[in-house]
């Protein structure tokens, strides 16, 4: 039986289009600016020092460091100390009102709706933890972050690896078969199965592949199908 529901965001909960429209732009933007002016904050200076770890840039030349993240950006790279500076510059934008996070109509009718339930919700995101408390605390839907209980980014490890998976589990101390992982990305889901849990791929826009997979254009369809019989 299904007690625990862990999701990802981008293309499961939110656009894609949100994500990489609107705020990879924005980080993209101010990101430069906010390293000038921010690099000798505790928190800042600990990312640089990884970003100068992860890259091999010289630690002592901002600039170097600032052309580095935004080449991480041009790849979307998945590394956790552009994630977490990102966060940090989508913070000014949610406070100053400059973004508001996506959210799918379905996936809010039915995040309230399974907490109401009581499933307990998780979030598996690439973005930082900081950055999902700040996409779903400022969604044009309201504040969602009452509905979940806890929250896991690559610090973790990586979304396609099997062994981050596990590590979720140790955090919760459940049964692998009682997680229900949703997702876009098919090589997660594997990952996520890879460690015993249960899955849904989320397909938003266009064919639905073939596949043996449970597929689902909406969070509506996951609960039809695999939530009803609680
Ligand atoms: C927390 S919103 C920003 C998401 C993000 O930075 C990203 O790279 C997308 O990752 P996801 O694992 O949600 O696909
Ligand atoms: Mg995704």
């Amino acid at each position: 039986m299904i007690r625990v529901i862990l999701t990802d965001i981008e293309g499961t909960t939110s656009s894609i289009s949100f994500v990489h429209d609107v705020l990879f732009p924005y980080a993209a933007k101010h990101l430069p600016g906010f390293i000038r002016e921010h690099r000798d904050n505790p928190d800042v200076s600990e990312q640089l020092d990884r970003v100068a770890e992860e890259s091999g840039a010289d630690r002592e030349d901002a600039e170097a460091l600032i052309e580095t993240l935004q080449e991480w950006m041009r790849e979307d790279r998945k590394v956790t100390p552009l994630k977490a500076l990102q966060g940090m510059v989508w913070e000014q934008g949610y406070q100053q009102g400059e973004l508001k996070g996506h959210i799918y109509e379905d996936a809010a009718q039915y995040l309230q709706q399974w907490h109401d339930r009581g499933l307990r919700l998780y979030v598996y995101s690439s973005g930082s933890v900081k950055a999902q408390k700040l996409i779903f605390g400022f969604t044009t839907a309201g504040d969602f972050t009452p509905f979940f209980s806890g929250y896991f980014d690559t610090r973790i490890g990586g979304k396609k690896e099997p062994g981050s998976y596990r590590n979720i589990l140790d955090e919760l101390g459940v049964e692998a078969a009682t997680i229900l992982f949703l997702s876009d990305v098919e090589a997660e889901l594997e990952a996520a199965e890879a460690a015993g849990m249960q899955t849904a791929w989320l397909i938003r826009d266009g064919e639905l592949p073939e596949t043996e997979r449970f597929v689902a254009r909406n969070f509506a369809e996951v609960d039809a199908a695999l939530l009803q019989k609680r």
